[in-house]
Formats: C-alpha cells, structure tokens, sequence
C-alpha cells in the first residue's frame, strides 16, 4: 500500500465544521487534479448504503461524536488504493480530528507534506453551517450538533495543528475572506510544494 501511493503528495486539510474545508478543496481538483477524499462524505456514503455499519455511524454523527478511528482510517485507506494509480496527489479533507488519527494514518498509508489549516471564527463557522443546513439534509446541520462539533473541534482538533506545526508543515489560511481569496492562498502554499 504505503508503496503503492509513495510518490504521491498527501496534503491534510484541517479546520472546524462549516470553516470552507469542501469549498477550497473542489477548487483545488479544478486546479490541480488532486483527488478529494473527504472522510466525512465517505463515513455519509456508507449511512447512505442503509448498511448496519451505516446506521451505528449515522447515531454517532448526528450527536457530532467522532466515530472510532480505524472505521474512518479504513475507508480512507480502500479510498486512496482505489486511485493510487492515477493520482498525483491527495487531499485528505476533515482528517485528522486528533492526533492519534494522525498518528495511525502515518503509520498506515504516509506522511503528509502539507497540512491546510482552514481558520474562521466560531461565530462565522455557525453562521455559515446554519445557512448550509437550510438546504444540506445533513442531520448534524442544526444549531445542537453544530455547537458539540464545535467543541470537539476546539477540544481534539486543534491540538493536531500544533502537533504538525512542530514538523514545520502547516499553512494557516484565513478563511475569513472571500472564497476566491482564499483559494488564492490555498494554491500559494500548494504552489510552494514544488
Ligand atoms: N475523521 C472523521 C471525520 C468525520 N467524522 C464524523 O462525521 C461527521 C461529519 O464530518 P465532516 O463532514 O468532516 O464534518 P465537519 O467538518 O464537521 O463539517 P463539514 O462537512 O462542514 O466539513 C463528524 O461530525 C463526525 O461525527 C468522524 O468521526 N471522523
Ligand atoms: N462567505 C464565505 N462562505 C464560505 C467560504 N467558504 C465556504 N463558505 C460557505 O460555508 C459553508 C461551509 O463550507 P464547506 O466548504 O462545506 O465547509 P467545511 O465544513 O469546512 O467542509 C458552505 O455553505 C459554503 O458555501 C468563504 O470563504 N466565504
Ligand atoms: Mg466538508
């Protein structure tokens, strides 16, 4: 495996819910041909399948609780051998949520040689996660989820920047601006890469 997609680039894209992780990353598959793999439209793709894997995960994510580290690693992990052939680069989106998941996909499938670290304000986060659930369907898209995904991002989450800061990878991108300047900040650091 890990010889498989070893000389692909392998970027984490981290941030809390609704900061811009989804948006940023389909404009960088429009640039740069990167293949997205967003761990939680993988974990929705199998609740979707009405599996009873599916049905325990669909509990979890709607109280906003992460669900256990090797289901998601999986999945990522069948993900990328999927596309190791043809891809040159891999955007792991919402992954990961602490440390210890960092540490297991390392050990498993890479290092990463870029972390993206989407940053918007609590406020602006909900503002925009309470738009986006006018019309995602998504069951975690109410005003309870929203504020534990929050919490947990603040509590487990940010730890794995500083983690990764240490290894002098992370970017931080403010993604209080407009979208397209984000993006503009998004391919600098990707740009940066080469
Ligand atoms: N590595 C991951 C990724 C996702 N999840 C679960 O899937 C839910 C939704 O994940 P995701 O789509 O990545 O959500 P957010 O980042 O919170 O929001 P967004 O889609 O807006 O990025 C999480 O709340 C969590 O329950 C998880 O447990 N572990
Ligand atoms: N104003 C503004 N809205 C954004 C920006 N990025 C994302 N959004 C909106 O915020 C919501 C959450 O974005 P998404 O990409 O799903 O975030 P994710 O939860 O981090 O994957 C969506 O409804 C987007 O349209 C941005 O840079 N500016
Ligand atoms: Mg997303």
């Amino acid at each position: 495996m890990a010889d498989k997609i070893k000389d692909a680039k392998i970027i984490f894209v981290v941030g809390g819910p609704g900061s811009g992780k989804g948006t940023q990353c389909e404009k960088v598959v429009a640039k740069y041909g990167y293949t997205h793999l967003s761990s939680g439209d993988l974990l929705r793709a199998e609740v979707a399948s009405g599996s009873e894997r599916g049905k325990t995960l669909q509990a979890i994510m709607q109280k906003g609780e992460l669900v256990p580290l090797d289901t998601v690693l999986d999945m990522i992990k069948d993900a990328m051998i999927a596309k190791a052939d043809v891809s040159k680069g891999f955007l792991i989106d919402g992954y990961p949520r602490e440390v210890k998941q960092g540490e297991e996909f390392e050990k498993k499938i890479g290092a990463p040689c870029l972390l993206l670290y989407i940053d918007a304000k609590g406020e602006t986060m909900v503002k925009r996660l309470m738009k986006r659930g006018e019309t995602s369907g998504r069951a975690d898209d109410n005003e309870e989820t929203i504020k534990k995904r929050l919490d947990l991002y603040y509590k487990a989450t940010e730890p794995v920047i500083a983690f990764y800061s240490s290894r002098g990878i992370v970017r931080k991108i403010d993604s209080e601006l407009p979208v397209d300047e984000v993006f503009g900040h998004v391919a600098k650091a990707i740009d940066d890469l080469k």
